[in-house]
């Protein structure tokens, strides 16, 4: 049984006002190949009519032709510094999650006041404009699953306890404590980028001691009281999919997260566990269907659009000259 949250977002209606900025933000890190997932990103977005840009926030060793990749796709790069946690012992669940803490810088983009962020391993399939409307003061995510091996050093998964479904096992209080607060995923969330909040961030990293998910765990503490959780269409954990299938309306999903393990669309063997299903084949292929997707390069949208105008201005002149509305004043001949 689902746990209780209120699966209908209610929206107000009243959309940006003039002062409000708002974008899209991911996060772009190495030399390697997340860059084609940011590319498939930006196309995604663009194909879902997204209002806002998409800003790419880069570690300094992405090369000048991938942020090239990036600029013509029409994204705003923005270089940041690294954030390293402080010295530790800590496996993470993944290695190179040491370097997601760097995600933080983002909370420093102050000349826009509400940002929506993404991996750069998510695709949105539909227009998810409507969660800028969200009321401000909050910190909106989707709940994260806890079956995957990559939980299997957690007291959760040694306990087989998920959010998803908290009546399954049920959290053993007397042993453990209390039950922990819902947790986020933190490949997608809904924040406002505010520089008391951004130092305050930076302060409390270097004292925290690190945990299995990095930033994740960390972002998961420091906003635990302002955490509202949305639906699981805003960013489909993938798992979900084999771990909670009740829980998922796959034709309703909005925002597609490619996070389990072998699920990188642009790597994709589908040798890894739950790889060869129909399910994850099929989204694999709705990502390339974009990212091949030449219609959806900006090159082609920008042009496609002033084409579009210059055909419709075209269109209205032919349209007053028939109405007799334009007399034209013949030009002396030059002779
Ligand atoms: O080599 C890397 C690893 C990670 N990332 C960025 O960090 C995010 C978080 O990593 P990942 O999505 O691999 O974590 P997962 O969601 O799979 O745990 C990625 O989506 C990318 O935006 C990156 O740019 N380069
Ligand atoms: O650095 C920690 C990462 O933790 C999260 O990924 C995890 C988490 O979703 C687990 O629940 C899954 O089991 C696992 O596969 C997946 O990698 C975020 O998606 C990512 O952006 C990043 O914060
Ligand atoms: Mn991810």
């Amino acid at each position: 049984m689902a746990p209780e949250i209120n699966t209908k977002l209610t929206v107000p209606v009243h959309s940006a006002t003039g002062g409000e900025k708002r974008a899209y933000v991911t996060f772009l890190a190495g030399t390697g190949d997340y860059v084609k997932g940011v590319v498939g990103l930006a196309k995604g977005l663009r194909k879902a009519k997204s209002k806002y840009p998409l800003v790419v926030a880069v570690l300094p060793d992405v090369p000048e032709d991938h942020r090239k990749q990036l600029v013509d796709q029409g994204c705003v790069v923005k270089e940041i510094e690294p954030v390293y946690p402080p010295e530790n012992q800590t496996e993470f669940a993944m290695a190179y999650y040491v370097i997601n803490y760097s995600k933080l810088r983002i909370w420093e983009f102050v000349e826009y006041n509400k940002m929506i962020y993404l991996d750069g391993d998510i695709q949105v399939f539909d227009n998810i404009d409507h969660l800028y409307d969200l009321p401000n003061g909050q910190f909106y995510a989707v709940m994260d699953c806890f079956c995957e091996k990559t939980w299997s050093h957690s007291p959760q998964y040694k306990i087989g306890y998920c959010q998803q479904c908290p009546d399954k096992v049920t959290w053993p209080e007397a042993k453990l404590g209390p039950k922990p607060p819902l947790y986020f995923n933190a490949g997608m969330f809904v924040y406002e980028p505010n520089l008391s909040t951004y130092h305050n961030l930076l302060e409390k990293v270097k004292i925290v001691p690190p945990t299995l998910f990095a930033e994740q765990d960390f972002l998961n503490m420091y906003f635990k009281d302002i955490y509202k959780p949305i639906p699981p269409v805003y960013n489909l954990v993938l798992a979900m999919l084999w771990r909670h299938p009740e829980n998922i309306e796959l034709d309703q999903v909005k925002v597609v997260h490619y996070c389990a393990a072998g699920a990188k669309p642009w790597r994709f063997t589908g040798e890894e566990e739950n790889m060869d299903r129909e399910d994850i084949k099929m989204l694999v292929k709705k990502w390339w269907d974009i990212y091949n997707d030449e219609s959806l390069d900006y090159k082609n949208v920008v042009i496609g659009d002033s084409h579009k105008k210059q055909q419709t201005l075209k269109q209205f002149i032919e349209a007053l000259s028939e109405a007799g509305a334009l007399q034209y004043v013949k030009a002396p001949s030059a002779a």
